[in-house]
């Protein structure tokens, strides 16, 4: 699928007319990212434009998306671009939408944890998923904003109240973590990078990201101390480049990477694709926890399939059984916030 995104890529780079492809055999979709004019938002937006499967992009943001649209616009592919401002255009850009982005709200400084995040994302969050309840209720949700873990149950029991959530159509985007475990993985094991993949289960923050690299492929034979230490690189990631952003936010091209894979693998799902694959934070049955990470089958209606664990490593297990009362905990304070607020 990666590769896909790449051969697209390298098919609009050509100078072409937009018809060097088959328009009239890919559907109409409507894609639109809330948060289009921030550090993910910006380049989200170009890889989506740069996506065949994309008819129309809509981006909305509190401000500059104006200028982010034109730009994005001329662009010689296939999708027509519009950009929304304020919340008095936040109903035109969802209406009609197919896929909606959301990487809007505030990144972390150093020393932050995402959940410090809560108290102001939980409100951005809530108010864009009350818009899609209202404007495009069918659409599937790609929640990237922070803290993921607490922003999904939020935005379910948004969709709860309004009385039109479809568990199916609701992902936390944890697309991130499985680039970087593949990436760091292909380092240490020494095998090609664009062969490689990795699961990656459980949420997103620190220990509640739990690769499985038992299951990595290519197999390599790699020591216990080098699994514990990517592991504990995958996990604290997302704080590796706050870090190396020092006040200037947090992971914004690799994650406009991330996201761009994953709507992707949700729009290829959509237009009935078979085999599907990518990991995500959804609601699962899979643990005793209402929403967990693990690989999902996508198709035309959203998940398909929630996929199981597979065989864990010893080492696996108990990182399982510990990242679950920081996720249960995420959890239920998402869901008492949406149920206060
Ligand atoms: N799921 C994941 O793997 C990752 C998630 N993130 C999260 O993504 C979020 C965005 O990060 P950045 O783009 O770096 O932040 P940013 O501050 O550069 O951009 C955020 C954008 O959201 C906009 N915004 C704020 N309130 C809004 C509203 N009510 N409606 C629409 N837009 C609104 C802002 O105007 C800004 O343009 C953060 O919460 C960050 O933690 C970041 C990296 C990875
Ligand atoms: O670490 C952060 O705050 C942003 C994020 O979620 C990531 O990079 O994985």
């Amino acid at each position: 699928m990666r590769s896909s995104l790449l051969r697209s890529v390298k098919t609009l780079a050509r100078p072409t007319t937009a018809r060097a492809y088959s328009v009239d055999s890919v559907p109409s979709r409507k894609v639109t990212v809330l948060g289009a004019a921030g550090g993910i938002g910006q380049p989200l937006s170009l890889l989506m434009k740069l996506n065949p499967l994309v008819s129309q992009l809509a981006l909305y943001d509190i401000g500059g998306t104006p200028g982010v649209a034109a730009d994005v616009s001329h662009i010689n592919s296939r999708s027509e671009v519009a950009g929304y401002m304020g919340d008095d255009q936040l109903g035109l850009a969802l209406e009609g939408s197919d896929v909606v982005i959301i990487p809007a709200g505030v990144p972390r400084k150093p020393g932050m944890t995402r959940d410090d995040l809560f108290n102001i994302n939980a409100g951005i969050v809530k108010s864009l998923c009350t818009a899609i309840a209202k404007y495009c209720p069918h659409a599937i949700v790609n929640m990237i904003s922070n803290p993921v873990n607490s922003t999904v149950p939020i935005a379910a029991e948004v969709f709860k109240k309004a009385g039109i959530y479809d568990e199916k159509k609701l992902f936390g985007v944890t697309t991130l973590d499985v680039v970087r475990a593949k990436t760091f993985y292909a380092g240490k094991a020494n095998v090609n990078v664009a062969e490689v993949n990795v699961p990656v289960v459980g949420g997103h923050a620190g220990v509640t990201i739990l690769p499985l690299f038992s299951q990595a492929t290519p197999k390599a034979n790699l020591s216990q101390e080098d699994i514990q230490a990517l592991t504990k690189r995958t996990q604290d990631g997302g704080t590796e480049v706050v870090e190396a952003k020092a006040g200037k936010g947090s992971a914004t091209l690799s994650m406009a990477y991330a996201g761009a894979i994953f709507a992707d693998a949700c729009l290829k799902g959509l237009n009935g694709v078979p085999d599907v694959v990518e990991c995500s934070y959804v609601q699962s049955t899979i643990t005793e926890l209402p929403f967990f990470a693990s690989k999902v089958r996508l198709g035309k209606n959203g998940v398909e399939e929630v996929l199981g664990l597979g065989p864990l490593s010893d080492y696996e297990k108990e990182g399982l059984e510990k990242l679950k009362p920081e996720l249960k905990s995420s959890i239920e304070k998402g869901i008492e916030f949406a149920k206060k607020n």
